[in-house]
């Protein structure tokens, strides 16, 4: 049996910019099951928590321990931007690209592809350059991209942030039916009744540091800090 990547142990993680903390230290265990949301004003750092989950940050002290070592870890994880970011070629090849990274063959590749295709409501734009997309049909080709690996964690960034409702109800389906078939979801978001649609455990940040953590149920019903309280009374939290 292939041994899961989860759970991952950030320990002690400290990320500077110009020699000021702006993430840390951070404790935060990632367990193999959940769908994690992380809330927290603007400029809380959680971005910068996901991007240091992910690998994507060099930590000035502490590290994150994955279960296997950091090569297959990493290719087994996927990250979707707050701007989608695509080839600038055919939603087709967007969809193949990752699956012929690794290793797939072309007609299996694109089988493949014409599903998820389907499945975010891009079947009719395969032959579209992706570039050409609009705001949501890009971040729902993002979302499959990082998904048609089957990975077993994604990290995603505000990924409805600039989406109307439809889109938003759209992405939201495919992460929960990712998280019902095992995917592992850790997500930033701005928006408090999204978070209470999709979280099974709240991450709340402030100043770079995560102040609560744990299951979402309690933190949205008896949240411990007074911030915590403020933002889901719709208050504005600095
Ligand atoms: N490239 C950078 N250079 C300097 N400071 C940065 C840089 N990127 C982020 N920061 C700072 O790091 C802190 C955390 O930023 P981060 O983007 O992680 O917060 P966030 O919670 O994701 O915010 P938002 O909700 O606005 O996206 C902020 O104080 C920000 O100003």
């Amino acid at each position: 049996m292939v041994t899961p990547v989860l759970p991952l142990t950030m320990s002690g993680a400290v990320v500077k910019r110009r020699s000021k903390i702006v993430l840390g230290p951070v404790d935060l265990t990632i367990g193999g099951q959940g769908l994690t949301i992380v809330l927290g004003p603007n400029g809380a750092g959680k971005t910068t928590l996901l991007r240091a989950l992910h690998g994507l940050e060099r930590l000035a002290q502490g590290d994150t321990v994955w279960q296997v070592p950091l090569d297959q870890a990493r290719a087994r994880q996927g990250f979707v931007f707050q701007s989608p970011i695509m080839l600038r070629r055919s939603v087709l090849d967007n969809l193949t690209y990752p699956l012929r990274l690794n290793g797939m063959a072309k007609p299996e590749a694109a089988q493949m592809a014409r599903g998820w295709a389907a499945r975010v409501g891009l079947d009719r734009a395969l032959e579209q350059p992706a570039p050409q997309l609009s705001g949501g049909e890009q971040q729902k080709l993002a979302l499959a991209r990082a998904l048609i690996t089957a990975p077993e964690i994604v990290f995603l960034d505000e990924p409805c942030a600039s989406l109307d409702g439809r889109a938003t109800r759209e992405i939201e389906t495919i992460l929960l039916a990712a998280h019902a078939s095992g995917t592992r979801i850790v997500m930033a978001t701005h928006d408090i009744g999204q978070a209470k649609r999709l979280a099974t455990e709240v991450v709340f940040m402030m100043r770079g540091a995560i102040v609560e953590n744990g299951p979402a149920a309690a933190f949205f019903a008896s949240p411990k800090t007074p911030q915590a309280a403020a933002l889901l009374r719709g208050d504005i939290v600095e």
